[in-house]
């Protein structure tokens, strides 16, 4: 990865984080008073045109995966984006439509991703202007990559009794029966009417995750079988991360010619994972 493209944030308190023009993209996150990245990154990415960057947060617009004509998961998260302004501890890069994305998407839009950093806590702000004179819809999604230590160990709390379509079985839709969601090969859900705020424990170290504006909560991990097929996941990576993502799926928004979208996505770093419930 060209590292003049990647910008660093350091807080006065300590915590750091780092991003890279290329989809806007958040590749590190640690908290203040910690040493280790609550993000994972593959060593194995690549900021390529045309190719995601695996892991951090990639910022998923117009289209999540699959649900409409675009590429999968729409062209945000490969573009180049600008930086509007770079501070110690926040920056905020903007993407706004040009030929390549009209020549894939006719409309006018400009993005604007907002990164804070400061204390134990990560706040990702995502805008979305219609600066064009008719109205579109779209998804979108802050696709969170969560670093972890072993994903056997790992307990998402926080969705019991929601919706989901259950994607890696075959779309099929079914209700959240368990306290807390764990991982035993692939999962691939998307949670509709999400809450606001889930928590993340893998046994060490925990994660409160909160989302504002964004409607649904996607939660994925390949498993060993489909990560093997992804040629930029180092092997048995797959244990690493969990993807925890703060999401708008299942009803598309429609913005106005002149409106503006804001949502949100915010990490607290917890300490003592094991006594977090
Ligand atoms: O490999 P990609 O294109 O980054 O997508 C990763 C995953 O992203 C998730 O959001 C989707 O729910 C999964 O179905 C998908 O496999």
């Amino acid at each position: 990865m060209s590292e003049e493209d990647v910008l660093i944030l350091r807080a006065a308190d300590g915590a750091q984080a780092r991003l890279h023009r290329h989809g806007g993209h958040l590749l590190s996150w640690i908290p203040a008073g910690e040493s280790e990245d609550r993000l994972y990154l593959s060593p194995l990415s690549q900021a390529a045109p045309g190719v995601a960057i695996r892991g951090g947060v990639p910022v998923i617009f117009p289209q999540f995966a699959g649900e409409g004509p675009l590429p999968k998961h729409g062209f945000a998260r490969s573009a180049r984006w600008s930086v509007q302004s770079a501070a110690p501890a926040s920056a905020t890069l903007v993407l706004e439509d040009n030929a390549e994305t009209r020549a894939r998407w006719p409309q006018a839009f400009s993005l604007q991703l907002q990164v804070l950093i400061g204390g134990d806590t990560l706040e990702i702000r995502f805008s979305v202007r219609n600066t064009g004179t008719q109205a579109f819809r779209f998804t979108a999604a802050l696709h969170t990559y969560l670093r972890v230590n072993e994903i056997a160990e790992v307990a998402l709390r926080g969705l019991q009794g929601l919706r989901y379509r259950d994607s890696a079985g075959g779309g099929i839709e079914r209700q959240e029966q368990s306290s807390a969601v764990r991982f035993d090969g692939e999962v691939d859900r998307i949670y509709f009417d999400a809450p606001s705020q889930l928590r993340l424990r893998d046994g060490r170290q925990a994660l409160e995750v909160r989302q504002s504006g964004f409607t649904d909560t996607v939660v994925w991990n390949p498993g060993a079988t489909k990560a093997a097929a992804l040629a930029d996941l180092p092997a048995g990576d797959d244990r690493r991360f969990v993807c925890v993502e703060a999401a708008c799926v299942g009803n598309p928004v429609l913005l106005a010619s002149g409106a503006s979208w804001h949502a949100s996505q915010t990490l607290r770093a917890l300490a003592g994972g094991d006594q977090v419930q």
